[in-house]
């Protein structure tokens, strides 16, 4: 058995950032961009009006001034003449700011009679011109890699960039193994359950971004598996649920030893997700969870949301430890690295009362695993310990 860092090591030794694609801007938010991309204008691209009135020379503002209105400048169509002393032009804002104009008076500060206006009140000193390329001029880059976020959307839209390079989405094929398993919807035999953790995986992998195809389920039996195995080429990463363990029906090892998967390693000496299995199987890399929920969606934390991110081209893969005291004792940990379902809130962090891999509701209640080290002494209220959010 192997311990959680190395099995992380080994399992992103198995995966590789994936080529770039280019998506449709709209169709961006939520991608990884794969290569910086570079603002080929400058915006605004000229002097604009930060609000609507005149724009004067700065020289000749002052409380009770006159100005003879000359022309218009609008969002989207300028005043090409210029504003000569005692003169002003009407101003929206966006527009440009007309030559010889440097001051823009709003118009609640003048009072306007025919083509003239008076300055009522002392404008500040604010000029209300946003000056050319203050936001991003041509060359700004937005540096690779970079989660894509409607923010950046909204950035790369005023740079014009149409087009976005993103890495490819890593393709997944989830196969669950297991005679008891039918899917949900189907009306299970007396002695049969739904199978469930397969669809907390698709959701937690496919809000990573990644495209996650749900296999039909493999029956316990060497040409079922097979058949799976075969449906699910041309994936970048397969993951089979289930039949991991020593069982008479966990055939998972052997089957896949025997399409030729070359086992990076086999055990983690964690809690729970022990009997997790990895390696290379042909083009794909291959990992074979543990069936019971809680320690397959526990390794779809731990073990394939890092490989995904990296599969992307990230470069923040793991997930930061927070800190947080204990609102309750714990008792002593055993030789595993143990991932506790743990409810947070503003007194601090307590464990769920019971921690059985099979419970899927205590998992829903929780909203962090408490991270216990191998060995961990027993922890009193209000010591300190380490969790993940979930
Ligand atoms: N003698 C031993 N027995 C077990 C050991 C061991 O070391 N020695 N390890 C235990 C641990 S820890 C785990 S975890 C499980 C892992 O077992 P498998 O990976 O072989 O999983 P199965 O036996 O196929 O299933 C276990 C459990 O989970 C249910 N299951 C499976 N797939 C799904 C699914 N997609 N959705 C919902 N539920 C699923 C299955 O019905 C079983 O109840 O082994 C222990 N045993
Ligand atoms: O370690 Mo198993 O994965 O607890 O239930």
């Amino acid at each position: 058995m192997i311990s959680v860092n190395d099995a992380r090591e080994l399992l992103f030794d198995l995966v590789a950032p994936l080529p770039a694609e280019h998506t449709p801007l709209a169709k961006s938010a939520g991608r990884v961009l794969a290569q910086d991309v570079v603002a080929t204008r400058n915006q605004p691209p000229f002097a604009a009006s930060s609000m609507d009135g005149y724009a004067v020379k700065a020289a000749e503002v002052e409380r009770h001034a006159m100005f003879k209105i000359v022309g218009e400048s609008a969002a989207g169509r300028r005043f090409d003449g210029s504003v000569g002393p005692g003169q002003a032009v009407r101003i929206f804002t966006g527009a440009p700011v007309p030559e010889g104009a440097d001051f823009v008076v709003i118009q609640e500060d003048t009072e306007r009679r025919g083509d003239l206006i008076t300055i009522t009140d002392a404008p500040g000193p604010k000029v209300n011109i946003r000056p050319t390329g203050v936001d991003f001029t041509k060359g700004t880059t937005i540096s690779a890699p970079r989660l894509i976020r409607a923010e950046d959307v909204a950035l790369m839209a005023a740079m014009n960039i149409p087009q976005v390079p993103v890495t490819q989405r890593p393709e997944i094929a989830l196969i669950s193994t297991g005679d008891e398993l039918v899917m949900p919807g189907e009306t299970p035999g007396p002695d049969q359950i739904i199978a469930s953790n397969t669809f907390g995986l698709q959701a937690l992998l496919e809000d990573l971004g990644a495209r996650v195809r749900i296999l039909p389920i493999a029956q316990d039996t060497v040409s079922s598996l097979e058949t799976a195995f075969d449906l699910a080429r041309g994936a970048d990463l397969v993951v089979t649920i289930g039949g991991a363990s020593v069982g008479d029906y966990d055939l998972v090892s052997d089957v896949s030893h025997g399409l030729g998967m070359e086992r990076s390693f086999y055990k983690i000496r964690m809690r729970p997700g022990k009997p997790l299995m990895a390696g290379r199987l042909g083009d794909a890399a291959m990992v074979g969870l543990p069936g019971n929920p809680v320690s397959a969606m526990v390794c779809g934390y731990l073990f394939l949301a890092p490989m995904v991110r990296r599969m992307l081209g990230l470069d923040q893969v793991l997930t930061s430890f927070q800190r947080a005291k204990l609102t309750e004792p714990l008792p002593a940990n055993g030789p595993r690295e143990h991932y506790m379902r743990a409810i947070l809130d503003e007194n601090g962090i307590r464990a769920c009362p019971d921690q059985d891999s099979s419970l899927l509701s205590v998992l829903a209640e929780a909203n962090a695993l408490l991270v216990r080290p191998p060995q961990d002494s027993t922890q009193k209220t209000g010591d300190e310990v380490l969790y993940l959010p979930l």
